[in-house]
């Protein structure tokens, strides 16, 4: 099975409102609710794909049982997640009809206490013998320490494990330092661990601080890799419309579900791109339009970086 780790796991709730404006109030249209967190969207899409995938992070109070309940009702996907007294938290994006923006609010989720970090780390452990591949995914709750990816990379490493991390921040520059097969970070998130707004040096630099590869998610633009066995990008046809929430995640379940398939880096970015571009034209996260994404898979357009230059 692959492994996803959500630490902060989430119910994700999306509203449709007519057209956002602040300081006014608004009807909303239609709510979905679904089990989020990147790691938890990640599971999804990958089970969706016919992939076996286990579920591990936290949950507990009543939002956490809501998000096991409908985890549930997901074919595929077995939940390992760990109790703990305080409430997972709530994610909300509010799309707007009108000009098809989304407006992502995140709470900051529960405060985690050591001994339910602990209980973490030992099931964690127990779990990774039966894994083909980890993805850690998301964001930090409180209590948990900013560390705390860099010692499961190492976890996973020590278990023969591959690992792709996707995360942000001083989590971010610590995991990378453990040495992380994968990482998958947006332009930002690049830039604010290297200092460099050049996407392509920046892929390059974050490989020199650790990560075996970098894919780097460039928006509508597609992907930037760069790997010990070449570097590339990959692009879609054309920028496609709708809730971009979540393509990100596609991507990641693109990879692992690529990487455990042992295909070779220009398909495994197809795969990715195809899944992210197929998420936006879906209405909420963790879903994808298989019809738009078996469309695309043949329309992506795979450049060698070495001899594109
Ligand atoms: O852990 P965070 O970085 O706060 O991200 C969580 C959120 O991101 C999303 O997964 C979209 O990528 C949402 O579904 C939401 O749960």
């Amino acid at each position: 099975m692959i492994l996803t780790v959500t630490l902060n796991t989430a119910l994700d709730i999306t509203y449709r409102v007519r057209s956002l404006r602040p300081h006014a109030s608004h009807r909303v249209s239609e709510v979905t609710e679904r089990p989020g967190g990147k790691g938890v969207n990640v599971a999804r899409v990958l089970a969706a794909l016919g992939h076996e995938v286990t579920v591990t992070g936290f949950t507990g109070g009543a939002t956490g049982r809501v998000v096991q309940e409908l985890l549930a009702s997901v074919p595929g996907v077995v939940d390992a997640l760990v109790p703990i007294t305080g409430a997972t938290r709530r994610t909300i994006a509010v799309v707007d009809e009108q000009t098809g923006d989304t407006t992502q609010l995140n709470e900051p989720g529960p405060m985690v206490t050591p001994t339910e970090w602990s209980a973490f780390q030992e099931a964690y452990e127990d779990l990774l013998p039966s894994a083909s591949a980890v993805a850690l995914c998301g964001s930090l709750p409180p209590g948990v320490p900013v560390g705390a990816y860099a010692g499961l990379v190492r976890t996973a490493r020590t278990a023969g494990v591959p690992v792709l991390l996707d995360t942000s921040g001083e989590a971010l520059r610590r995991g990378v330092a453990a040495r992380p097969d994968i990482i998958k970070p947006n332009a930002d998130e690049l830039a604010e661990l290297t200092g460099s707004h050049e996407p392509l040096r920046a892929t390059q630099d974050a490989r020199r601080r650790g990560a075996r590869a970098v894919v780097t998610s460039l928006g509508a633009e597609g992907l930037l890799a760069a790997s010990p066995e070449g570097r590339w990008r990959a692009a879609p046809p054309s920028s496609l419309h709708g809730n971009p929430t979540g393509a990100g995640d596609s991507a990641v379940a693109g990879l692992m579900s690529a990487l455990v398939e042992h295909l070779p880096w220009p398909d495994r970015l197809t795969r990715a791109v195809a899944l992210s571009a197929a998420t936006v034209s879906a209405p909420v996260a963790g879903e994808f339009d298989r019809g738009v994404y078996e469309e695309l898979l043949g329309r992506i357009t795979v450049t060698s970086e070495a001899s594109a230059a």
